[in-house]
């Protein structure tokens, strides 16, 4: 994006040989980009441009509820965003990145998370100032509430919103592990603090000789249990009801914990790490995942606004470098540590008892 501003200064930067701003505007403005899209999907666009595109911007409008001021501007900017295609008779359609990745019926669907950005994370990430300031959660939890996942499943709506947000975030990286881990070598996993079971799922069907358990709070298990039988999947992973600070962790020969450390503080890592060491048989392995940052913490932008967002999100949470995890892996007594990247920002660590 090229602001008017950004017109009228580079020029003038230019000819006096300085660098242009433009990449700071375009940084700055971002957010008009990230709400549009984010606005698209919760009006439901991309669904609907599949199920009765292409359509021309009133018959949008019309299906949409969109002000008839607002329609052009809104579905060209997504054009413009190469988040929508116009054809020559001015018909809107998905373009094959939103078909396969934005339609809620399709099981590749994303926008899970996208509908929890803009539900939760657009409004909270408006105090990060304050977030920086304190150092105190900037969300539900904000003014002393309980805890995140308490506040959360609280409220039966948010409780879905956010385990099919954790899918759609979690579902690319679950396909990269399911490649590039040994599987063949074990015969079981289990995922702790498992969501709806999305990585699992990939997992089991990736590696039809294995069986999984899922491991999260009660209110997840129906959840969990609909999502199973939804992917044809209920005979091969189950829920174990647990909580896994007070409860023993479910015996399998690899555990994984995905979006898991990042949400604690060091002291709580440490103790999780622990207890999936005691719980692994002799040659067993625990898999961590996380968009880790790079070692020197200079590259892994999406890493490092992720710890921010663990900032806004959680009392103590904070994501960490491969190199951290692995050391604290070896804390925890883990043998033959090694970090690997799996996809976009997402690396794990796997450790062997
Ligand atoms: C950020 S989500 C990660 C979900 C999934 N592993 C993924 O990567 O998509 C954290 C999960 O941990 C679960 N969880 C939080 N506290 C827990 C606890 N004390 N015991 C068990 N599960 C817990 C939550 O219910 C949630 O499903």
């Amino acid at each position: 994006m090229i602001t008017d501003t950004a017109i009228a200064e580079r020029p003038a930067a230019e000819q006096a040989g300085m660098p242009a701003p433009d990449a700071i505007l375009q940084l700055g403005f971002a957010f008009w980009q990230s709400k549009t899209l984010l606005s698209a999907v919760e009006l439901g666009l991309f669904t609907l441009l599949e199920e009765a595109g292409p359509l021309p911007a009133e018959a949008i409008g019309e299906r949409l509820s969109l002000h008839p001021r607002a329609q052009r501007d809104f579905l060209d900017a997504l054009v413009a965003l190469r988040m929508l295609r116009r054809d020559a008779e001015g018909r809107y359609a998905n373009t094959p990145e939103t078909a396969l990745y934005l339609v809620r019926s399709r099981p590749s669907y994303v926008g899970g998370m996208l509908e929890m950005a803009n539900a939760r994370l657009y409004p909270y990430w408006g105090r990060l100032t304050d977030g920086l300031r304190t150092g105190q959660p900037q969300n539900e939890i904000r003014d002393d509430r309980p805890g995140l996942f308490e506040a959360l499943y609280a409220d039966p709506a948010a409780l879905e919103g956010f385990l099919r947000a954790m899918t759609g975030l979690s579902r690319p990286t679950a396909r990269a592990m399911a490649g590039l881990f040994p599987w063949q070598e074990h015969r079981s996993v289990a995922d702790i603090g498992c969501a709806q079971g999305g990585c699992l799922a990939e997992i089991l069907r990736a590696h039809p000789h294995l069986e999984g358990i899922g491991f999260d709070l009660p209110q997840v298990g129906p959840i969990f249990e609909a999502f199973a039988r939804e992917q044809g999947l209920e005979r091969r992973m189950r829920f174990r009801t647990g909580n896994f600070f007070t409860d023993p962790l479910p015996a399998a020969d690899v555990l994984v914990m995905g979006h898991i450390l990042h949400d604690w503080d060091l002291a709580e890592k440490l103790a999780l790490l622990r207890k999936a060491h005691a719980a692994l048989p002799p040659g067993g392995a625990l898999i961590v995942y996380d968009a880790m940052i790079d070692d020197e913490r200079r590259e892994n932008a999406y890493g490092l606004l992720m710890s921010l967002n663990m900032l806004i999100e959680t009392p103590g949470g904070f994501d960490y470098t491969g190199a951290d995890c692995a050391g604290w892996m070896r804390e925890a007594g883990f043998r033959s540590v090694r970090v690997q990247p799996l996809q976009g920002p997402y690396a794990m660590a796997v450790g062997l008892r």
